[in-house]
């Protein structure tokens, strides 16, 4: 037997969803800068699970039925106050809100494909909520409804902030959220499809995968690149910084790719806005900081921008807290973790590759008082 550590380059399942081929980036055959610059998240959401762009009354009966879905159980409200939030990383939150509406989820355990589908939307619909009314709590605020007549990613803004977005800021996150929706087999995919191939349900899905997302090689990125700015502070120290880290071994957050090796097709879209939305919020150090350490990294490494990079000046550009960012990469990518739910149940096979043996071997059991 031969091992390939993390898996790398290993194909483990076919899929319709999402494809990287030549470093371009495709759902379901849309390059994703044809998405970026045209579609809405909604229009995403309903391609990637039906692989095809809805037409206008399918749209709107898409949207009607997310926003009807948006409102979360009281419980799960309350559950965020029982314990000492400002303690709890919004990941962990969402991990455990998640698991926690799957209780107050009749067909939970339904494992039809009309009751996924279903289940499909209101995980869809609550996901925002859950962000937003988390948030809020924290804050010591009251939980704001959805409202109707707005996309998406408005009401979640909305429901953030409790006062209706600028164009501008719907913009910025329905280009984030329809960018960050879906992208192959990566961790947190692979590990939704691992757990759900058990034929365990779409809560249990889901939840595997926030885990799996929470972690800073993956989507905790984002943040850890606000925190790197943060301790750089100022421009002039980017490069000194970089240096040091280098030097010291240590990875630079939101550069490098397992797949990607030219760049990340995502990146430029959420650079060009970061550029955009720092100028206009008189924040323009964050992005140059940006730039200097990107350029740095790919001239000595090689090593390409990553999504969560620009991600992090864009998000905080629009005042958002820096533990949200990953939750809203979250929310973003739950429509990709159901899409290959849905495409898992559809062909399923269990998932169980082997280990290669490398301990100790023929031992003998020695008595406790031996030992
Ligand atoms: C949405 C997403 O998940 S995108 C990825 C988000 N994660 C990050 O941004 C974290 C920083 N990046 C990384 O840790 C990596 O680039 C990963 C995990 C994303 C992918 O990398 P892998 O394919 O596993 O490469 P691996 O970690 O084995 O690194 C290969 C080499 O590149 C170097 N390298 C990779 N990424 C970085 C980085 N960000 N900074 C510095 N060096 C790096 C490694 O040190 C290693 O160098 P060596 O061969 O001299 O030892
Ligand atoms: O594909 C990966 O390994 C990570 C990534 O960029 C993503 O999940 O968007």
């Amino acid at each position: 037997m031969s091992t390939t550590k993390g898996l790398e380059g290993v194909v483990a399942a076919e899929t319709k969803v999402s494809s990287i081929i030549d470093d371009q980036l495709t759902y379901v055959g849309y390059t994703i800068d044809d998405l970026a610059e045209n579609a809405s998240f909604e229009e995403v959401v309903f391609l990637l699970w039906n692989k095809k762009l809805p037409n206008k009354q399918e749209l709107a009966d898409f949207e009607k039925e997310l926003f009807e879905n948006m409102t979360i159980p009281e419980a799960v409200v309350e559950h965020f106050k029982s314990y000492d939030i400002h303690s709890v990383h919004p990941m962990a939150a969402l991990r455990t809100a998640i698991s926690l509406l799957g209780l107050y989820d009749s067909e939970a355990d339904d494992m039809s494909e009309e009751a996924n589908q279903r289940k499909a939307i209101r995980l869809q619909a609550k996901v925002a909520a859950v962000v937003a009314s988390y948030s809020r709590v924290r804050d010591g605020k009251e939980v704001v409804q959805p409202k109707q007549g707005l996309s998406y990613a408005a009401n979640f803004l909305y429901m953030l902030n409790a006062e209706e977005p600028s164009d501008l800021e719907v913009e910025a996150i329905n280009k984030a959220l329809v960018l960050h929706a879906d992208h192959e087999l990566n961790a947190s995919t692979f590990t939704s499809r691992v757990c759900v191939a058990t034929l365990s349900d779409m809560y249990s899905g889901i939840t595997a995968a926030i885990s799996a997302l929470k972690g800073p090689l993956h989507g905790g990125a984002n943040e850890a690149v606000m925190s790197m700015l943060n301790e750089i502070g100022e421009v002039e120290n980017a490069i000194p910084y970089v240096k040091k880290k280098m030097a010291n071994k240590e990875k630079i957050m939101g550069m490098g790719h397992r797949v990607y090796k030219s760049g990340d097709p995502r990146a430029k879209h959420l650079k060009k806005m970061s550029k955009e939305l720092t100028a206009r919020h008189g924040m323009e150090k964050w992005y140059e900081m940006s730039v200097k350490i990107e350029d740095f990294i790919k001239e000595e490494k090689g090593l390409p921008a990553n999504v969560d990079f620009y991600s992090a000046s864009v998000y905080h550009s629009l005042g958002i807290k820096h533990d949200l960012y990953t939750p809203i990469f979250a929310m973003s990518r739950f429509s990709g973790w159901i899409a290959h739910i849905l495409e898992q149940y559809e062909n399923n096979r269990l998932i169980r590759p082997r280990a290669e043996y490398v301990g100790p071997q023929k031992q003998k059991y020695v008595d406790i008082d031996k030992r």
